[in-house]
């Protein structure tokens, strides 16, 4: 399931765009590095000088420079080893601590840019794509592009530099020998090429299965309770089994592919070892090639070859950070489709009369939910709203969050059209208690905070008492500091929403939404919460949605919803004197027949 894009431009040039202001970094980088390679080539190069001094003596190579004694030679060969050794140590650090503190800083600054752009889109396509796959794209994707930041970059301009060294030393040294060493090099570059684009897809698919058991994992996880509850123990093992098994197989297929490139590189550079070893011999028997340059030949050409072998493992991380910048970049590239307006709705100014012209709304593929539906609710007005299960309730108030955009029709606030104000202002100035409340990991009264982050602890105990939270959260171990635990599981239905509620009040909002807010608690508990409320709701615009119809009874206005319409409207009296549906649930649920 991968309803993030894919981008079109190759991965590299992607990552390279991204990395763009760290260019100055990468460069002094990229240049320590070639230069390490060339200090860590020298050694070879020093060796056949060595042999050129003991066997030439005063014809040597060094001895041109006008010291002829052999000792003398030595003696500046040391010094210039001493030299190279101290600056190859000397690249190697600056290189490393480059390469390593670019890879973290490139990790930290796309892990959240990704998250921040994941938060800018839309509530359906987080309803799309499994939150199993977009963690494995924030974790594990961006940590593999961190290990390839961290030595694989360094890895591949090694390689290239010591090829293009060690091979143009070949052809000016000895021209004769030099295709020699060099001829299976296009024999393993095609081989690579070859395998790296039969990796390519594997590691794809290896990616996507890791995001599938990311996700099942993730899943049940949070769904614990009812796999107990069914003990559904053991048929959950078997589908994480299924899954873990999947990625095992996705991973052997691209093993076997990456397995199998050392063994055959090696025997094609194994070939090209023998004919130096072999013909270079030959020319020195025949007096075409010198003992010190034949030395270095040999030493060097192994130097030259076996980087092709490790070829694979660069090729390894290569592919595997390339699958990861895809799917980094392919979640950066999503589109927002509800993108934020541009007029300006300060909360101090928010009257808080809401219209919904004519709206029509389907979920996506979906049929249509809400149809022409109208709705005017005046500034400071209270209403509710009742209906049968799946009337579109809720989806009407998340219409005007903004959660999702109406096909047909408009919504306005204050006689705009919510599609042209800031996003945030317009949520800003609603509080939306939701029918599945949500609490953070943390404490209490950092969740009643959540949203009023700058609230004082006095304003937190004042709003949490108007929710009838007070009494129960002083019972709790810590009292405010008492950890609610991941999604507010320590605590009971009935006070997680009694925290939502008072964290809605704190925000203080010009349109205040309660969705079922009351739904868990017990009618004595809600009948004081209702007394809290009506203090609070007096003239402030509210929606209020409730199967229970005490709890709406008092509105200045109750519509009742069927199939995505409204049906009835008017006061409770008025709606009891129509004798329609409103009556009759209300005969149901006062138990008058
Ligand atoms: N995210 C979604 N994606 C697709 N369809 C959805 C989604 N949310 C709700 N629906 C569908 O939209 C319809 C209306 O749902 P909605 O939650 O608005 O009903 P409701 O009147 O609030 O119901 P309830 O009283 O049970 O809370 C239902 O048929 C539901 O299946």
């Amino acid at each position: 399931m991968t309803s993030y894009s894919i981008s079109k431009q190759h991965p590299l040039l992607r990552l390279l765009n991204y990395a763009k202001s760290y260019r100055p970094q990468v460069w002094t980088a990229a240049t320590f590095t070639i230069l390490n390679t060339i200090f860590d080539l020298a050694p070879a190069y020093l060796i056949g000088v060595a042999v050129d001094i003991v066997v030439e003596q005063e014809n040597s190579i060094i001895a041109q420079i006008g010291i002829t004694n052999t000792i003398g030679q030595l003696a500046i060969l040391s010094l210039l080893t001493l030299l190279i050794w101290t600056l190859e140590s000397l690249s190697e650090f600056i290189y490393d601590r480059l390469w390593r503190n670019l890879a973290q800083t490139m990790q930290h600054e796309l892990r959240l840019d990704a998250y921040s752009h994941l938060q800018e889109l839309e509530l359906s396509y987080f309803e799309e794509c499994s939150t199993g796959t977009l963690l494995s794209i924030l974790n594990d994707d961006i940590n593999q592009l961190e290990r390839f930041l961290d030595s694989g970059a360094a890895s591949i301009l090694q390689f290239i530099t010591t090829v293009l060294f060690v091979g143009g030393s070949f052809i000016l040294i000895a021209p004769n020998v030099a295709w020699l060493a060099v001829l299976p090099t296009p024999f393993i570059f095609w081989g690579s090429l070859a395998f790296q684009k039969r990796l390519a897809p594997r590691y794809a698919d290896v990616r996507d299965k890791a995001g599938f058991i990311n996700s099942r994992l993730a899943n049940n996880l949070s769904g614990i309770a009812t796999i107990k509850s069914f003990t559904a123990e053991t048929y959950e093992r078997e589908r994480v089994l299924l899954d873990s098994e999947a990625y095992r197989r996705s991973n052997r297929k691209a093993i076997t592919v990456s397995a199998a490139f050392f063994p055959a590189i090696r025997f094609v550079v194994v070939t090209g070892f023998i004919a130096t070893l072999f013909f270079g011999g030959v020319a020195v028997a025949n007096n075409q090639l010198t003992v010190g340059t034949y030395g270095f030949m040999v030493f060097i050409v192994q130097r030259l070859l076996w980087p092709f072998a490790s070829l694979s493992s660069i090729m390894d991380q290569y592919q595997r950070a390339m699958a990861s910048t895809r799917r980094v970049m392919g979640l950066l590239d999503t589109t927002i489709a509800i993108p934020t307006g541009n007029r300006s709705l300060p909360l101090k100014t928010v009257r808080g009369e809401v219209h919904l012209d004519n709206i029509t709304f389907a979920y996506n593929g979906r049929t249509n939910v809400l149809k022409d539906l109208s709705l005017h609710i005046p500034s400071g007005a209270n209403i509710g709203i009742v209906g049968a299960t799946g009337s579109g309730k809720s989806t009407l108030v998340k219409l005007l969050l903004r959660f999702y955009e109406v096909q047909d029709g408009q919504i306005l606030v204050d006689g705009i059209d919510i599609r042209e104000l800031q996003l945030g202002e317009l949520r800003r100035c609603i509080g939306w208690v939701s029918q599945d409340v949500f609490l953070f990991h943390g404490t209490v009264a950092e969740n009643i905070a959540y949203g009023s982050f700058d609230a004082s602890h006095s304003e937190i105990i004042h709003a949490a008492k108007l929710a009838q939270a007070h009494e129960f959260i002083l019972q709790l171990p810590q009292g405010y500091d008492t950890i609610v635990g991941e999604r507010g599981q320590k605590l009971s239905g009935g006070q997680r929403q009694r925290i939502a509620i008072a964290r809605a009040i704190l925000k203080d909002p010009p349109i205040l939404i309660l969705d079922e807010a009351t739904s868990a608690v017990d009618n004595e508990t809600e009948a004081a919460i209702q007394k809290s409320l009506a203090m609070i709701t007096k003239n402030r615009t509210t929606i209020a949605i409730a199967h229970r119809l005490s709890t709406i009874r008092h509105s200045h206005c109750i519509y009742v919803m069927e199939k995505g319409q409204i049906v009835e409207q008017g006061k409770h009296e008025d709606l009891l004197a129509l004798d329609g549906i409103y009556a009759s649930l209300w005969r149901v649920q006062s138990g008058i027949h």
